[in-house]
């Protein structure tokens, strides 16, 4: 092997800088050339593509984001976008790619292994909804800035006496709602793998104030069946239904901003430099993830057929918790 190709896809993820970095120099250390694709599959389709040396990745792992830029590229998803990312990795002689991202990305990684072409992905999303990785780069700094919003709301909420939404992000999945939940210490968790009964939400607030709380704070993934936004109308014309008055709040980009924290800076070194191991001991067509702590690699079809699911014990101990 003697040259390949990076590329950061989909949503940012903090900790996608720590990850190039790292396919970078463990890249350079095999004595192979690293070249960076520019705004994901959609620079693979229109040639941009560039070579990168130790010293330009320098100074970048503490920046949120991604150097590279990213994309969402719906053109990749047809064989003819694929067929010309094909064509630009042929024609610049990249002989093997790293593709950091998430659910979507993989399902792209999929497609170009499908087509003969040697892929290896890297777990990215701050979704945590991709098999084949415990957890992916970028869900502890989205779960740390949620924790910072319910923290900050919590204290504007006892002064006056009110129950606040939170919405986070996550796409369909729970998790980011859930792991909120738990480590702010939220009065209730509204998901989408749960349904969810607004009446027994309400019931659970009253329940709250009546214990004496002076405030309550649900926290609510964006892909729940009831958002925050609907939930505060449902309840705003109802007052005397909570006890609390009631605010909303969207924590929306907020959610994927700035620099990563220790734990993502390290899963993103750890698992990028597994991504160059796995090219190197010609192990393609694969997904680099962390399970009990150890770098694995996974099937990109197990991947790509597989859901991950929502440990409901931890739904279960959000609510003895509240
Ligand atoms: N079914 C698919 N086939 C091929 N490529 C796909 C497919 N789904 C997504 N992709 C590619 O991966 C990109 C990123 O996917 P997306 O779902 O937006 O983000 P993420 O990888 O973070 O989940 C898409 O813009 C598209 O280019
Ligand atoms: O940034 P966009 O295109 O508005 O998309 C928002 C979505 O991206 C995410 O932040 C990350 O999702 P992906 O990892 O699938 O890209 C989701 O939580 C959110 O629903
Ligand atoms: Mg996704």
């Amino acid at each position: 092997m003697k040259r390949i190709g990076v590329l950061t896809s989909g949503g940012d993820a903090p900790g996608m800088n720590a990850a190039i970095r790292a396919v970078v120099r463990t890249g350079i250390a095999k004595g192979w050339e690293v070249w960076g694709v520019k705004g994901g599959y959609q620079g693979l389709i229109t040639g941009k593509i560039l070579p990168l040396g130790a010293r330009d990745v320098g100074g970048i792992m503490q920046r949120g984001g991604t150097i590279l830029g990213s994309a969402r590229a719906p053109e990749f998803k047809t064989e003819e976008g694929q067929l010309k990312a094909l064509r630009t990795l042929n024609e610049q002689g990249i002989e093997a790619l790293v593709v950091i991202g998430g659910n979507g990305s993989q399902t792209g990684s999929g497609a170009l292994h499908k087509l003969g072409f040697p892929v290896v992905g890297v777990a990215s999303t701050i979704d945590n909804d991709l098999y084949g990785s415990e957890t992916t780069i970028g869900v502890d700094t989205a779960l740390n800035i949620s924790l910072e919003a319910i923290d900050r709301l919590k204290t504007t909420a006892s002064s006056l006496q009110r129950a606040f939404m939170l919405e986070v992000m996550g796409r369909d999945c729970g998790y980011l709602a859930l792991m909120s939940a738990i480590a702010g210490g939220a009065e209730a968790c509204v998901i989408p793998e749960v349904e969810t009964d607004p009446e027994d939400l309400a019931q659970r607030l009253r329940a709250a104030y009546q214990k004496g709380k002076e405030h309550a704070i649900v926290v609510v993934a964006e892909g729940a069946k009831y958002n925050a936004e609907t939930l505060g109308q449902y309840f705003s014309s109802h007052r005397e239904r909570l006890g609390f008055d009631l605010r909303v709040t969207i924590l929306g980009h907020v959610q994927r901003g700035g620099a990563p924290t220790a734990y993502d800076r390290i899963l993103a070194s750890r698992l990028a430099a597994g991504a160059t191991e796995a090219l190197a001991r010609g192990e393609f067509g694969v997904l680099v993830g962390l399970n009990q702590s150890k770098i694995t690699t996974t099937p990109i079809e197990v991947v790509n057929s597989s859901k991950k699911e929502i440990d409901m014990e931890l739904f279960e101990l959000a609510k003895i918790l509240d």
